[in-house]
């Protein structure tokens, strides 16, 4: 798995550092709100399930599945929702969570269905940001780091669902996905 990785991007304790101060802002900007805080699978589960323990304050958590990219590389800019919340969104301080932002569009249109939903308030956090790739005009409220426009896998992200499971996040050799 290691041997399809061309460059460490960021190790495993740069992540732990930067999760760990997100989680003390979000802590304290979402005190006494108990947050709903939504996970967009699957390749946010990883800096869920992290990012929540470093939350020290009530909070509950649901799960949304949204599919724009398949298999490959690029997003095909159609967002489908493949599981929607348990939890009603109405009236409620919502935390997007979310492992990168690219285009933009799995996220403007889920922040848009959540307000259709009458949420008091939607907000996203995203531990890697991908400005350049912009296709829409959004931008996290927090985010961990920015990134070059690089295929990046690992703490969640996969390519074709492999590496996931990699503690660090690294860039794929292009040969992985081009052969
Ligand atoms: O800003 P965008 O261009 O919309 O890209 C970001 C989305 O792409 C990835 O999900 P993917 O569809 O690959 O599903 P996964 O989380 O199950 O890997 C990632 O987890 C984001 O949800
Ligand atoms: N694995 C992975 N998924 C993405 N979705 C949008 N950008 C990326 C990326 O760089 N890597």
């Amino acid at each position: 798995m290691n041997q399809d990785i061309k460059e460490i991007l960021l190790t495993e304790e740069q992540i732990a550092e930067k999760v760990k101060e997100l989680g003390a802002v979000l802590s304290d900007e979402y005190r006494g709100k108990n947050p709903l805080v939504i996970c967009v699978l699957k390749g946010a589960v990883v800096f869920m399930a992290d990012l929540l323990r470093h939350m020290d304050i009530p909070c509950e958590m649901d799960f949304m599945a949204v599919s724009s990219y398949g298999s490959g590389t690029e997003s095909s800019g159609m967002v489908k929702i493949l599981k929607d919340l348990d939890t009603s969104a109405e009236d409620r301080h919502v935390l997007v969570v979310e492992d990168i932002m690219d285009s933009g569009l799995t996220l403007s249109r889920l922040m848009e269905l959540l307000r259709h939903r009458r949420a008091a308030s939607v907000k996203v956090v995203t531990l890697l940001n991908k400005p350049e790739r912009r296709k829409v005009d959004i931008s996290p409220d927090y985010s961990g780091f920015t990134i070059p426009d690089e295929f990046v896998v690992g703490y969640g992200l996969d390519y074709a669902e492999k590496y996931r499971n990699l503690p660090f996040i690294g860039v794929l050799k292009p040969e992985v996905y081009s052969s």
